[in-house]
């Protein structure tokens, strides 16, 4: 049996007036997606409980069958695995976004896209800086955090502690999602908590430090955002997950352009197929990541492809581009998998977003999600497209998400 989870990062949405009251998934023209529909059953699942974040952390462990409340330390540590750090028992990891704040509002979470080259320049100043120079003074603290670049604005901040010096924070401190915070005032929602003290210091310093900084300059000539401060937030220590192989038996591999979920990849013992022009962004390339997934059937039981594209249209409110992402993940990802899976023998299909985004509020939110699963063994329900309102219609539920995987995988 061969299996496909296909994730579109956020597109689960509210109905919007501009669409004449229809969710982007009504009103993008999904034919791969309809024909699906048709041969299988729809359902409602939440991937976010109400006591944790509604972020793409918790949600995306949740549907691959790992309960948050068991397996879930922060986003940045599963990050972290993306890049092959290994947490020790006393260190931490905290996701460090490069962001741009005006006037104490959150303009731009993402510095205005700033490039992986200008963002590790910027880091490089922050680690010499803000922490070299604390060390060298004779700050211990400082001296066991060290910045590490990642892709664009997404990068984090490693604390190496030992039984003397063990990472300052706990679960009780607390930060929030800079994503979740576009167009609002950032006054109130630094971190805070144990250890919270070196994280808003940080923050702080680094609006001094930017904004001379020469990548700066350069920005602003080019008439683009400056990342003006570093956004500290996510934290947590090693995260401990048995391999999906331990839970279902089988094998699989991520097809993803973000940290995240290659994070989560590594963590459950999946490899991490790269392709070439997937970008995390609404320029990805959906044809490749198509093919990579086509060609990974071969030798995977299951192949998951996440596409972050939706979620980030929300992001930045535009449901029209929402509709295209959506469009082009169901022409050049659903439609050629469909075709390649039809040639394997028995197979299921599973399509599904982490969580619902909404391109009102430029936020994620808590809330149940629509599923689509197709194939060998999967009855059809009376559905004919897959949206918000039809999965809702099904009358199916998984109010844990976590059990889904166990009915995808093992029914
Ligand atoms: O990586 C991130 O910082 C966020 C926003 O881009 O991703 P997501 O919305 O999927 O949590």
């Amino acid at each position: 049996m061969k299996y496909v989870i296909i994730i579109p990062d956020g597109c689960a949405d509210e109905p919007i007036e501009a669409l004449g009251g229809r969710t982007p998934l009504q009103a993008a023209h999904l034919p791969a997606l309809d024909r699906l529909a048709s041969q299988g059953s729809l359902a409602l699942a939440n991937n976010t409980p109400a006591h944790l974040p509604a972020g793409s952390e918790v949600a995306n462990l949740c549907l691959l069958g790992y309960d948050p409340d068991v397996y879930f330390t922060g986003r940045a540590p599963l990050e972290a695995a993306a890049q092959g750090i290994t947490l020790g028992e006393h260190d931490w990891a905290v996701r460090c976004n490069l962001v741009t704040i005006e006037d104490q509002t959150m303009v731009d979470f993402t510095a205005d896209h700033i490039s992986s080259e200008e963002g590790a320049e910027l880091l490089r100043a922050a680690q010499a800086e803000l922490l070299a120079k604390a060390a060298a003074a004779g700050d211990v603290m400082a001296s066991r955090f060290e910045f590490v670049p990642g892709v664009s604005y997404r990068n984090l901040l490693i604390y190496r502690g030992d039984a003397s010096t063990p990472a300052p924070f706990s679960s009780d401190t607390r930060s929030q999602a800079p994503h979740d915070l576009t167009d609002l005032s950032v006054a109130n929602d630094f971190p805070r908590g144990p250890g919270s003290e070196w994280l808003v210091r940080l923050m702080s310093e680094s609006e001094e430090l930017f904004a001379s900084h020469p990548v700066n300059q350069k920005r602003i000539a080019e008439g683009k955002r400056p990342a003006t401060h570093l956004w500290l937030w996510g934290l947590g220590g090693a995260p401990q997950l048995p391999s999906f192989h331990q839970r279902y038996g089988i094998n699989g591999a991520m097809i993803t352009a973000v940290d995240l979920l290659r994070g989560i990849a590594a963590l459950v013992g999946w490899p991490r197929i790269e392709v070439a022009g997937a970008t995390g962004y609404l320029d990805t390339d959906y044809e490749a990541k198509g093919r990579a997934a086509v060609e990974a059937l071969e030798q995977y039981d299951v192949v998951c492809v996440h596409i972050e594209a939706p979620d980030e249209a929300s992001h930045e409110g535009r449901h029209d581009e929402k509709i295209k992402a959506l469009q082009s993940i169901d022409k050049s990802i659903v439609a050629p998998l469909c075709e390649a899976l039809a040639k394997h023998g028995d197979y299921r299909i599973l399509v599904t977003p982490d969580h619902p985004t909404f391109c009102s509020t430029k936020k994620h939110t808590h809330g149940m999600v629509p599923l689509l699963m197709a194939g060998t063994g999967i009855d059809a329900d009376s559905q004919t497209s897959y949206d918000e309102i039809t999965a809702e219609a099904s009358g199916r539920r998984f109010d844990h998400g976590w059990d889904l995987m166990d009915a995808f995988i093992k029914l």
